[in-house]
């Protein structure tokens, strides 16, 4: 969406998914759009695929059955070529190898549980951890105290972190350096994790044995020792109803409420609809807005029911429940005196 012009009317985008890095968040927050995802819908999908993908290509099996098909032909000779040629895909177990989880969330929380259960011993590093997801995390899984721990004691990494300034890039030349020789990368959160050039040598020299994406690319093909899934982790009827749902669900409540939930950009603010009419206001994290706002709805002699009032860095979003029955739609005039407040971003009267 980063080429599109929004109109003025534009109130929501929902993300049916938990990736946002296709939508101008900034633009959109700027423009007073609230920005949705729908976390957790899909994360079990996800883990499925992570789970599937880890033991199938420790195993080589994408290769050994590609390599099977390539049999076609041989005849009666087939059997005879499989015993042969087996030897060439013989693979590893995971039972009793270290896993790297990187984000415990919503995805990376499940992964880790269920590799404990495969017998995998399970190490993860997530500073900013949610208290949800950490009453979740089975106590079992070990806490890497940095991502250097993690790196240099695991024998399979998987992460699961949005792609930001921060985690761009993570995977890297000096990153590589402290894993263990043949380590096996999983990605199934998105390509720009990972320094391609950097990659494309460590999986030349054997530093890393195997890198399992969701993301291909022309670089990613030609990469020895890639494994690319066509990004497929949520793909599944499951997943793409969940992730539906929530998304529709967040939207009705914001259109009908303003109540936000999940939102990305926004912060989450919810109140029971209890009044005759509810203002909801977002606009810049600045002193006396609330007051600038309670002050209008007073010139029109109009009672405050209920109110909230919810920051999120430099901006904030206010909803206040007005108790006079209120005649008609709307109230002539005052949407348009508060949208003259300076520091209000946009306004709705519901
Ligand atoms: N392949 C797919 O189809 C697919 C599907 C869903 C999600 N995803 C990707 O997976 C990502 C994770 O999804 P989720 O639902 O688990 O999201 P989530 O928000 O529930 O979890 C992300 C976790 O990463 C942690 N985190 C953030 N920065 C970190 C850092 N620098 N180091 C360690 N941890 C850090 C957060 O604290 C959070 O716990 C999404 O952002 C998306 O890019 C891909
Ligand atoms: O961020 C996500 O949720 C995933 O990458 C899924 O994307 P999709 O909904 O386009 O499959």
């Amino acid at each position: 969406m980063h080429s599109l012009e929004f109109g003025s009317n534009l109130k929501a985008i929902a993300r049916a998914g938990a990736g946002v890095n296709n939508i101008p968040v900034d633009k959109c927050t700027e423009q007073g759009i609230v920005v949705f995802n729908t976390p957790g819908a899909n994360a079990n999908a996800v883990k499925e695929l992570v789970l599937t993908t880890l033991m199938a290509s420790s195993r080589n099996l994408f290769a050994g059955v590609e390599w099977a098909k390539s049999l076609k032909g041989e005849g009666d000779q087939v059997p005879k070529l499989v015993e042969a040629g087996k030897k060439q895909f013989v693979g590893k177990e995971i039972k009793g190898k270290t896993l790297g989880v990187i984000g415990l969330g919503a995805i990376g929380a499940l992964v880790a549980n269920d590799a404990l259960d495969l017998d995998m011993d399970v190490i993860g590093f997530d500073p900013f951890i949610s208290v949800n997801t950490a009453w979740n995390l089975s106590r079992n899984v070990q806490r890497a105290m940095s991502i250097e721990e993690l790196f240099a004691n695991s024998d399979f990494i998987t992460v699961h972190v949005p792609l930001t300034a921060d985690t761009k890039g993570m995977f890297n030349k000096q990153t590589f350096s402290i894993m263990k020789d043949g380590v096996h990368i999983v990605n199934f959160s998105r390509d720009g994790l990972v320094n391609e050039e950097d990659i494309t040598a460590a999986l030349e020299s054997g530093k890393v044995g195997k890198y399992i994406t969701d993301f291909p690319n022309e670089n990613v093909l030609k990469m020895k020792n890639a494994v690319p899934i066509p990004h497929l982790g949520a793909s599944t009827q499951e997943s793409e109803e969940n992730c539906a749902i929530m998304a529709a669900r967040q939207v009705k409540e914001f259109m009908e409420t303003g109540n936000i939930k999940n939102s990305v950009n926004f912060p989450n603010a919810a109140i029971p609809y209890t009044g005759k009419k509810r203002v909801a206001a977002f606009h810049k994290n600045v002193p006396n807005m609330v007051g600038q706002i309670t002050s209008a709805i007073s010139d029109y002699e109009l009672n405050i029911a209920d109110m909230v009032n919810r920051s999120r860095g430099d901006y904030a979003y206010t909803m206040i429940d007005i108790e006079n029955k209120v005649n008609g739609d709307v109230i002539p005039g005052l949407k348009e005196k508060i949208s003259q407040i300076e520091g209000i971003v946009s306004i709705r009267v519901i």
